[in-house]
């Protein structure tokens, strides 16, 4: 269910936010990922149409649109994960810094390890808490319990959850909160030292605190990272993203700075979408 907001209300929150960081991040910093005619198919359905986006980085890059646009589609493509379903069939190009990774030659290996995913629902392993910092590292070949040590506790402090975990690593993951799994999830992530973080609707299983937390986190991890959110939620975007794109129907609307956007959409549909007149 999408909230019905008024332009007003909207436009109340992006004031609040901070205009010095919008500024300080807005400006002229490089395209991390540059999608260029893309085209998705899922069989004969056609999901992402002539999709054409720069992320920049260290910003948020917020995805919105009704449900069934190709929001988690397009997120899905920029690490590669939308192969995992068969039948599905790309034309055009993604440039992560300048390779396209649509390139049969391109290594998909590679690109997981420098763009991280978190999910709708988290999804910890059924490991303990430490274990699942480790998990990352360990496949990269990191076997040295020091060196293993200091790459959980500096995940988890990146994470903003280490004080909240730091008594009981040995503990399953499974026996956190919900809101506390996601932050986990989001260290699990932070583990592997990734360039770029994809979050698929990263708040939407979380009580409103879990979710402030989160969002607070996202705000601290720009600074490092690239970060492009899927969210439903039109107040998140407006709160937390430096840019927004507006998808329907497979198409990108719009994409701009996100107080244009939310204040002054150049389309009809974004309007009637930003405004609750449909979706
Ligand atoms: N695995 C799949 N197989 C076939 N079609 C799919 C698959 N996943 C998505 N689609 C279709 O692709 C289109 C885009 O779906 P997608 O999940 O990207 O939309 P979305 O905007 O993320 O939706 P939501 O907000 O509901 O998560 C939809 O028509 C959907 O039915």
């Amino acid at each position: 269910m999408h909230s019905v907001i008024s332009v007003k209300a909207l436009n109340k929150k992006i004031v609040t936010s901070s205009e010095k960081s919008q500024q300080e991040s807005l400006i002229e910093n490089p395209i991390v990922f540059e999608t260029d005619d893309l085209n998705l198919w899922y069989s004969d359905t056609q999901a992402l149409k002539n999709i054409q986006l720069p992320i920049y980085e260290k910003n948020v890059t917020a995805i919105i649109g009704p449900s069934g646009c190709g929001k988690s589609t397009y997120l899905k493509t920029l690490n590669r994960m939308v192969e995992l379903v068969p039948g599905v069939q790309t034309s055009g190009t993604i440039k992560y810094r300048g390779k396209n990774i649509l390139d049969k030659s391109f290594k998909v290996e590679e690109l997981r390890t420098q763009v991280g995913m978190v999910f709708q629902k988290p999804n910890p392993f059924p490991k303990s808490i430490y274990d699942n910092i480790a998990y990352g590292p360990k496949i990269h070949g990191i076997r040295n319990k020091k060196i293993l040590d200091e790459i959980v506790e500096q995940s988890l402090r990146g994470a903003y959850i280490w004080d909240e975990v730091k008594d009981r690593l040995k503990q399953n993951a499974y026996g956190l909160s919900g809101g506390q799994q996601q932050r986990l999830c989001i260290a699990r992530c932070l583990a592997i030292e990734p360039d770029v973080i994809l979050m698929d609707e990263p708040t939407s299983a979380l009580d409103p605190k879990s979710t402030l937390k989160v969002e607070e986190l996202i705000q601290e991890l720009k600074k490092e990272y690239s970060i492009v959110i899927v969210t439903h939620n039109m107040q998140q975007a407006a709160r937390i993203s430096d840019y927004t794109a507006f998808m329907l129907n497979g198409e990108l609307v719009e994409f701009t700075d996100t107080n244009t956007l939310f204040s002054m959409p150049k389309d009809k549909r974004t309007e009637d979408y930003i405004t609750g007149r449909f979706g």
